[in-house]
């Protein structure tokens, strides 16, 4: 489970989150979504504690990241958008060393099937940097998956991955979510938004603009009409934006009339 409570975190005098509150529930996809520079990367560094709030909480498995750090730490895997994985490893050795860590059962064995998976047996041995960018990431979710833990954290899963390794990882997170797990994403791709998560928050300039499974935001903005992409995600995010820019437009000629 993840909570987050009144979450604010400011660089200098710019809210980069401003008063963000969600709650993932065990056997949700959660999706954090918005334009660029909206605050999700933001928000996804605190719920793994890797920047400060600098107002409201966040736990994971009713754990505070700030407060009980490594209780926290220990029940989320962590998926970021650029992968640090160190060079000098073979995957095998990295991921040994991640089971070891947490102290999988049969580690070589689920090694070897996760590797097989991904299609990554014949790299095994090899050094991890001589992988290309998809095979990092693919090590990067391995190793991030093999402790199946109870919650995932994911900063833009599908970069760099190939069509088949795509849907892969689509059904693996939807599988971990269906036993009961707890899966936070965020995605510039609304298609995959769409296709796998079961509620979303939209994020803009750090605050919230619409929440809730596609079906409530179809219903907040207006756009149930028919159509191929009548009710698309798309749809939905370019109308939620076009809401905001039209209110701020409002505000700013209330202030200046002229
Ligand atoms: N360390 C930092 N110092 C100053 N400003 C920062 C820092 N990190 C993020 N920001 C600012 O916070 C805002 C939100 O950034 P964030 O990286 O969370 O956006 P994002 O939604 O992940 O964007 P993208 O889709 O481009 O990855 C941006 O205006 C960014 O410039």
């Amino acid at each position: 489970m993840i909570e987050v409570q009144h979450y604010t975190k400011r660089f200098g005098r710019v809210a980069a989150v401003d008063d963000l509150s969600f709650t993932v529930h065990p056997g949700e996809i959660f999706g954090l979504l918005g334009s660029n520079g909206a605050g999700k990367t933001t928000t996804i560094r605190a719920l793994v504690g890797l920047t400060r709030p600098t107002a409201g909480t966040v736990r994971v498995q009713g754990f505070d990241v700030w407060k009980d750090p490594v209780r926290a730490k220990a029940a989320f895997g962590y998926i970021p958008d650029r992968p640090y994985l160190y060079g000098k490893l073979t995957a095998r050795e990295l991921l040994r060393f991640v089971g070891q860590l947490y102290r999988v059962p049969g580690t070589d064995d689920q090694i070897s099937r996760w590797l097989d998976l991904f299609r990554l047996t014949d790299f095994g041995n090899e050094l991890l940097e001589t992988y290309s960018h998809g095979m990092r990431q693919k090590v990067a979710i391995i190793a991030a998956m093999l402790p199946d833990p109870p919650v995932l954290i994911v900063d833009e899963p599908m970069v760099g991955l190939d069509p088949h390794a795509a849907r892969q990882v689509r059904e693996l997170f939807r599988g971990h979510a269906d036993r009961g797990r707890t899966v936070l994403l965020t995605t510039h791709s609304l298609p995959l938004a769409e296709a796998v998560c079961d509620r979303l928050v939209v994020l803009d300039r750090g605050r919230v603009l619409g929440e809730g499974t596609m079906d409530d935001l179809r219903a907040r903005t207006g756009t149930a009409a028919g159509g191929v992409h009548g009710d698309s995600l798309e749809r939905i995010f370019f109308r939620l934006l076009e809401e905001e820019q039209a209110e701020a437009d409002r505000r700013r000629e209330a202030l200046d009339p002229a």
